[in-house]
């Protein structure tokens, strides 16, 4: 399986917001370094995440990008992403991984070691981390973690940690530090005035 990308932008589906702008933006800076997580608001229907990752995945093509689908796995095989992330609300990450198969892309939600050890032993190819410091995109989330949240979980497990929640290419050199492979971002992208440019600030945070 190819290593994972560092950069997962994650979609902005949320009123005033345009998630496939920010991809076209993104992509070129950021190339087969892109993991594109289609995700959609929960009112959102089928169809519609459907026709969003469709578009998603298309466009990733040509740059070696990476597609997967959060939460709704069904999306994800019928575009033919790479695969899905699920969290504590989701299906089971053994059930996941039985939707998906072996070869698929499946990252899991985890907040503490022994979580983190669990969704790996369960079949999580990557882990979720978070939320590292605060963010308004989610509500209702635990507090902040921290890079020493980070590298408690990255010190438990063997698989890529990719630290999520109020990352901006400000905090990635302590996250890295911390043992985070990678990082996902909603806001910092999806409300960059210049989102090429903030895409060129994380990845040459993520990769020098
Ligand atoms: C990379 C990554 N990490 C964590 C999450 C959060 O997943 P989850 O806890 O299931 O919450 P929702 O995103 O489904 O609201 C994620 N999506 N991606
Ligand atoms: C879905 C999710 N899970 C933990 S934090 C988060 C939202 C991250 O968004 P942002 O990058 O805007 O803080
Ligand atoms: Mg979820």
């Amino acid at each position: 399986m190819p290593s994972l990308g560092r950069l997962h932008l994650i979609t902005d589906t949320r009123p005033g917001r345009d998630p496939l702008a920010v991809l076209r933006a993104a992509l070129p800076v950021a190339r087969a370094e892109l993991v594109v997580q289609v995700r959609v608001e929960d009112d959102a229907t089928d169809r519609e995440a459907y026709e969003l990752a469709r578009r998603v995945v298309g466009l990733c093509r040509p740059y070696g990008a990476t597609c997967l689908v959060n939460d709704r796995l069904h999306v994800a095989l019928a575009v033919e992403a790479a695969g899905g992330h699920v969290g504590a609300e989701d299906l089971p990450v053994a059930a996941a991984r039985r939707v998906l198969g072996a070869d698929a892309v499946l990252g899991a939600t985890a907040r503490e070691p022994g979580g983190a050890a669990a969704a790996v032993a369960a079949g999580a190819s990557y882990l979720g981390v978070g939320p590292c410091h605060a963010t308004t995109t989610k509500a209702g989330l635990p507090d902040p973690i921290g890079p020493a949240g980070v590298r408690a979980v990255a010190g438990a497990v063997d698989v890529p940690v990719i630290a999520i929640g109020g990352v901006t290419a400000a905090s990635v050199p302590a996250l890295r530090a911390a043992g985070a492979h990678g990082v996902a971002v909603v806001g910092a992208l999806s409300a960059s005035p210049d989102p090429a440019r903030t895409t060129a600030e994380l990845i040459e945070a993520l990769t020098c």
